[in-house]
């Protein structure tokens, strides 16, 4: 009969003959060692979070530094391509979350569920010359089939949405949720942090500040004039000349075109940014009080159905959607702008599923 230690080292021997073995090894599982139960993987506790399209250039940093999150117990990798190389790659970090790897349409649904948030950066980037709209045909598509595998598998998860035109691709989800009655406002959201986390950096090199100390509320949506800072509203408090004003509200407009200057788009700090909000969200899932952040959501804080703005995220998302608060003249202008811009890629998207 063999002792406990004989017994815990024929248990060794054992995943190690079943590593060593390529048939053990499926993609599902990430690593032979996740697939067979291996020890150092992280506790019951934390949340499942499933990234789609993790092998891209946003999702390969957003799954490592994801992996780095003591909030996250399980961390799933989708992807229509390489998504065994990454999930090989990212599992080797050691680090509580359990990785695992899924890779091609027949394994989304696997990827998807009982995860508690799914992060959506999958589809294709702007090229130099393009606006974000311009991927509208290919990533609204993208969007459909990923949000159709939410509705089967995890219809109660929150969505983080970053796949651009975002302006277009969260109403493409609500609507996508509505038709299957799965639909909840509170659980999606489109990713705008991007502009937070630049207008934070650009208002603190004006100022002369740490960005750390900065906040700007930036609102609308995330795309060129829908991008609307609020200057008059940044805390700590400052003023700003009217040069001040013009220079900073277009290059909040135009960061994502500065970004990576002119050959391709941003992946490094919209993963940064990515992280930013999923962990305010899992924070807010936990039950941490007062978390505060942007985001586009469904909304009745103007007149159109979406509108990005600062909203407190808690156990159910996105419980309070907060008003605008008292804009300047220059703001009220931009917003008008802003609205009738956001109208158009709104409609865009509902009738894409409508259609
Ligand atoms: N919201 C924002 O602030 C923001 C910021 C930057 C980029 N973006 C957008 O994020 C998206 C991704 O950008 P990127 O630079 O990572 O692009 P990328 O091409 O490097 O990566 C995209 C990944 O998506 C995968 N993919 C394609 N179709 C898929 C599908 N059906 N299912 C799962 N995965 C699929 C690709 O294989 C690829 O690995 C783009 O649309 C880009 O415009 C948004
Ligand atoms: O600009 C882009 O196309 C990517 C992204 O939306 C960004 O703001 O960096």
């Amino acid at each position: 009969m063999m002792n406990s230690n004989g017994e815990a080292q024929h248990q060794r021997i054992a995943r190690i003959s079943a590593h060593l073995n390529p048939s053990n090894y499926t993609m599902e599982q990430g690593t032979v060692l996740g697939r067979i139960n291996c020890r150092s993987k992280g506790g019951a506790s934390g949340f499942k979070v499933a990234i789609l399209g993790a092998a891209g250039g946003i999702g390969q940093p957003l799954a490592m530094l994801m992996k780095m999150n003591p909030l996250v117990s399980v961390l799933h990798l989708y992807d229509v391509v390489n998504a065994p190389g990454v999930t090989a790659d990212i599992s080797h970090m050691d680090t509580g979350a359990v990785v695992r790897g899924f890779l091609g349409p027949r394994q989304l649904e696997n990827a998807l569920t009982g995860m508690d948030l799914v992060i959506i950066p999958a589809g294709v980037p702007r090229k130099p010359g393009m606006t974000r709209d311009d991927l509208f045909n290919i990533n609204a598509g993208i969007v459909k089939t990923l949000c159709e595998g939410i509705v089967e598998c995890c219809p109660g998860a929150i969505v983080n949405l970053i796949s651009n035109p975002v302006n277009s691709t969260a109403p493409i989800a609500a609507e996508v949720f509505k038709k299957a009655g799965t639909f909840d406002p509170k659980k999606l959201m489109g990713v705008t942090m991007l502009d937070v986390v630049r207008a934070n950096t650009f208002v603190a090199e004006v100022l002369g500040l740490d960005p750390r100390e900065v906040n700007v509320p930036v609102v609308g949506g995330h795309a060129g004039v829908t991008i609307l800072p609020l200057l008059s509203q940044v805390k700590p408090q400052c003023s700003f000349t009217p040069e001040e004003i013009g220079y900073l509200t277009a290059r909040i407009q135009n960061g994502g075109t500065e970004a990576k200057a002119g050959s391709g788009s941003a992946t490094l700090s919209m993963a940064y940014a990515a992280v930013k909000f999923a962990d305010a969200c899992l924070r807010g899932l936990r039950g941490d009080a007062g978390i505060v952040e942007c985001a586009f959501v469904a909304s009745q804080v103007t007149e159109l159905p979406f509108f990005a703005s600062k909203v407190r995220l808690g156990r159910t998302g996105v419980e309070e959607i907060y008003p605008l608060g008292s804009l300047n003249e220059y703001e009220r202008a931009g917003l008008e702008k802003a609205k009738k811009e956001l109208a158009a890629s709104i409609q865009k998207g509902v009738s894409f599923i409508r259609k």
